[in-house]
């Protein structure tokens, strides 16, 4: 059984990841269970937020790290609010809040495509020379009708048109096969097994 700490207080994706992690025998312990508090992230980046993140929970508990920094990019706004995403509307991070200002933003646009972003980052130790660093996307249609329950963040708005469903409407297996966090996280995978 490997023990790898979860960088992430954010209870929806600590799911994702356990119900990903748990039949490759991963044993997660989300950050927040050894007292570990948030990290930082100050960078325009994904990838660089998502390292600092992994840096901060390895050095704080010794043990390897998996760090995700994810978002939604709306195509009519420039990408916004990409690596703002958790705190769009604001702190604290307020999902409901969030959710409308981007509505709102978006209330003139014809242009409503956007893509979630996953960047993950693995690192042996804090001061890892060569973490490992994937990122992966998942495009859809931001909709003003908030439509299921399941998921978090931005779900209920992200509607997929080949599936004619929001992705709070997936069953949680079903938003893991598909997802830019499912997807990161099998890349992440095949690429540690070429590694031991
Ligand atoms: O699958 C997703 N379904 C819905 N919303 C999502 C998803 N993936 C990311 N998101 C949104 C949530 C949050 O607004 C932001 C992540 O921000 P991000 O800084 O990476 O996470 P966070 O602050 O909530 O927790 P933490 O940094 O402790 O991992 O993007
Ligand atoms: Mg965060």
């Amino acid at each position: 059984m490997h023990k790898l700490v979860l960088a992430s207080n954010n209870a929806g994706k600590v799911k994702e990841f356990q119900a990903l992690l748990a039949p490759l025998n991963f044993e997660v312990i989300p950050q927040g269970v050894l007292g570990i508090p948030a990290a930082e992230e100050p960078h325009h980046t994904f990838v660089e937020n998502a390292l600092a993140k992994a840096r901060h929970a390895s050095s704080a508990s010794g043990l390897p790290a998996l760090a995700d920094d994810s978002g939604i990019c709306a195509h009519a706004l420039d990408g916004r609010p990409g690596v703002h995403s958790a705190r769009y509307a604001g702190e604290p991070a307020n999902d409901l809040a969030n959710n409308r200002k981007l509505i709102s933003e978006l209330n003139n646009q014809s242009d409503r495509s956007a893509h979630y972003v996953c960047a993950l980052v693995l690192v042996n130790s804090a001061d890892d020379p060569n973490p490992m660093i994937v990122e992966s996307s998942w495009y859809g249609v931001i909709v003003d009708e908030a439509k299921g329950t399941n998921g978090f963040g931005y779900d209920p708005h992200f509607f997929l048109p080949e599936l004619n469903l929001t992705a709070a409407e997936l069953d949680p297996a079903q938003k893991n096969s598909i997802s830019h966090r499912g997807q990161a996280l099998r890349e992440l995978m095949s690429q540690l097994q070429t590694r031991v």
